[in-house]
């Protein structure tokens, strides 16, 4: 008998095999059957290139979380208009939507089957659903069917499942579970005990709507900013090798209204990281400080939104320059990294260094500390020195790309449905006019049930801008002459110190070419 011949021959009988036990299940009563079937399915495998493997969904009494982690793998598999990567279109979806879920969930419905391609090699998955045989007690309830998968690969190929399939069925599914589950908002707040047994972080449930696509800002700045995201959180083995604790630092500046909240929701969203806003003004002291961050999860991210507004985090030099002046400089208030700490203060920058920087920084992973201020000059250079927040990101006022962006996101108007000469227009004022999005984004929700005047508005608003800031421009400008020498001096000593070569920072991809004060990416 030919090779080709025997397999032939093996195909049909599993065939039969198979076709019987479709019809016991309608046939016999539901023991007889079981028993049956389980005969069968035995003799299907022993003559089968295939080798079957069973995941039920409980174990002994126990549930089994790999029958779930395979469970949301294959809802991933399938698009939303019901599609299925695989080659059968008619396999049937189950919908299920679990609590604290913001999202619908595929699955395979009873002893339908779907293909999964990993690594070039094909696998045949069958969600097998049988009644359960009624039992005389048990100490927990069992649902009256039992359920499973069946993964059916190549005998050949079986080392593949047992090496790295099934890793990654439960990486992947862990990574759904998460985006799945909704995001959540912590806060602190003072006095609350920092005990181990109780929580610090209070919680709601985090729904902002931010998103990369509907953030005004250069679409390219845009994408490096989420390839770095993306890199940072599937950078484990990076890490790992460089011997760098995973982490990632980002600072964002900018005046008021740029987008700075937005775009740390847009992260969370993008990433499905859970956001810690912290509130060092409610922290009494660097231990204290140390505690709440050790209760933070990974996959998290731990912002600390105007930093210049807390005292102790801003001009050290100031400080140090005032107490040497006055003869009063203390050595012993500097800390190992040649920073001071104000005497008295709560929480020093030294104590917030030591756990985005420092020894700390390696207790949880995966975790992104960012940054929000108005003033970065007024900064301590040793928050802008480079190695402590790994990217700059400018946020500033509206430029013509970003202004496209919200006339799309508030008027669902795109390019082409502005009129030429407007457009033309306000592409011409709106870096001159200085505008906010967020005042943007005011006058196009006024207008909002009309395009037409909105754009119309919109560009006597730039107009106007433009008009004032020219007019301002000259008082200004006088004004400025006559101001104090001291204060310019110490503007340009600040300069000097963020734009030191040996520096505070380094400038990479994201400056900006016309002005020179873009993002800086170390
Ligand atoms: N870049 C942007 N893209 C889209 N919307 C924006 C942007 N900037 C501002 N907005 C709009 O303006 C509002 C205020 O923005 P946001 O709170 O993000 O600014 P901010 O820079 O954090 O301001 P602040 O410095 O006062 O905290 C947002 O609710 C959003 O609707
Ligand atoms: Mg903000």
């Amino acid at each position: 008998m030919k090779m080709s011949d025997y397999w032939t021959t093996m195909a049909s009988l599993v065939g039969m095999l198979a076709f019987c036990q479709t019809i016991l299940q309608l046939v016999f009563p539901p023991e007889l059957r079981l028993a049956l079937i389980h005969l069968l399915t035995r003799m299907r495998h022993v003559f089968s290139s295939h080798t079957y493997f069973d995941i039920t969904e409980i174990d002994g009494v126990n549930t089994n979380e790999l029958y779930n982690a395979v469970s949301l793998y294959l809802s991933s598999s399938v698009t939303v208009n019901g599609a299925v990567s695989s080659t059968s279109n008619n396999t049937r979806l189950s919908l299920t939507r679990v609590p604290n879920s913001s999202s619908v969930t595929f699955g395979l419905s009873n002893n339908d089957r779907i293909t999964d391609v990993f690594n070039g090699v094909t696998v045949l998955w069958e969600h097998v659903v049988v009644q359960r045989q009624v039992q005389s007690f048990s100490w927990r309830p069992m649902p009256e069917e039992k359920r499973g998968f069946t993964p059916q690969i190549s005998k050949r190929d079986k080392a593949l499942v047992l090496d790295s399939y099934l890793d990654h069925i439960v990486g992947k599914a862990e990574e759904i579970r998460r985006r799945n589950e909704e995001r959540l908002l912590y806060t602190n707040s003072r006095g609350v005990s920092l005990d181990s047994r109780t929580h610090p972080w209070d919680s709601v449930r985090f729904k902002h709507p931010s998103t990369f696509e509907t953030l005004a800002m250069d679409p390219e700045r845009k994408k490096r900013i989420m390839e770095d995201l993306r890199e940072f959180a599937n950078g484990q083995g990076f890490y790992q090798k460089t011997g760098r604790a995973w982490k990632r630092g980002y600072l964002l500046y900018g005046p008021p209204g740029t987008g700075k909240s937005s775009l740390i929701a847009a992260m969370a969203n993008y990433l499905g990281y859970d956001i810690y806003d912290l509130e060092l003004t409610e922290v009494q002291n660097n231990s204290e400080l140390r505690k709440l961050l050790m209760k933070t999860s990974s996959k998290s991210i731990i912002v600390i939104e105007d930093i210049d507004c807390s005292i102790s985090l801003t001009k050290r030099e100031k400080v140090k320059r005032k107490n040497n002046n006055n003869g009063c400089y203390d050595p012993d208030l500097t800390n190992g990294s040649g920073l001071m700490d104000e005497p008295g203060s709560s929480v020093t920058l030294s104590g917030l260094l030591n756990f985005t920087d420092g020894l700390w920084s390696c207790c949880g992973s995966e975790r992104i500390f960012v940054f929000t201020t108005n003033h970065i000059e007024k900064l301590d250079s040793a928050l802008l020195r480079s190695g402590r927040m790994d990217m700059h990101i400018h946020m500033g006022f509206c430029r013509f790309q970003a202004l496209k962006i919200l006339l799309k996101n508030y008027l669902r108007m795109e390019e082409g449905e502005v009129d030429g000469v407007v457009l033309k227009e306000m592409e011409e004022c709106v870096e001159e006019a200085e505008i906010t999005p967020a005042d943007v984004s005011e006058v196009l929700i006024r207008n909002r049930s009309d395009a037409e005047k909105a754009v119309r508005e919109l560009l006597c608003v730039l107009k106007e801008r433009v008009v004032r800031r020219r007019k301002s421009g000259g008082v200004k400008k006088k004004k400025e002459e006559g101001e104090h020498e001291d204060e310019e001096a110490e503007e340009e000593q600040e300069k000097r110190a963020l734009d030191s070569p040996n520096g505070n920072r380094e400038f990479f991809g994201f400056e900006d070419e016309k002005d020179g004060d873009e993002d800086a990416d170390k």
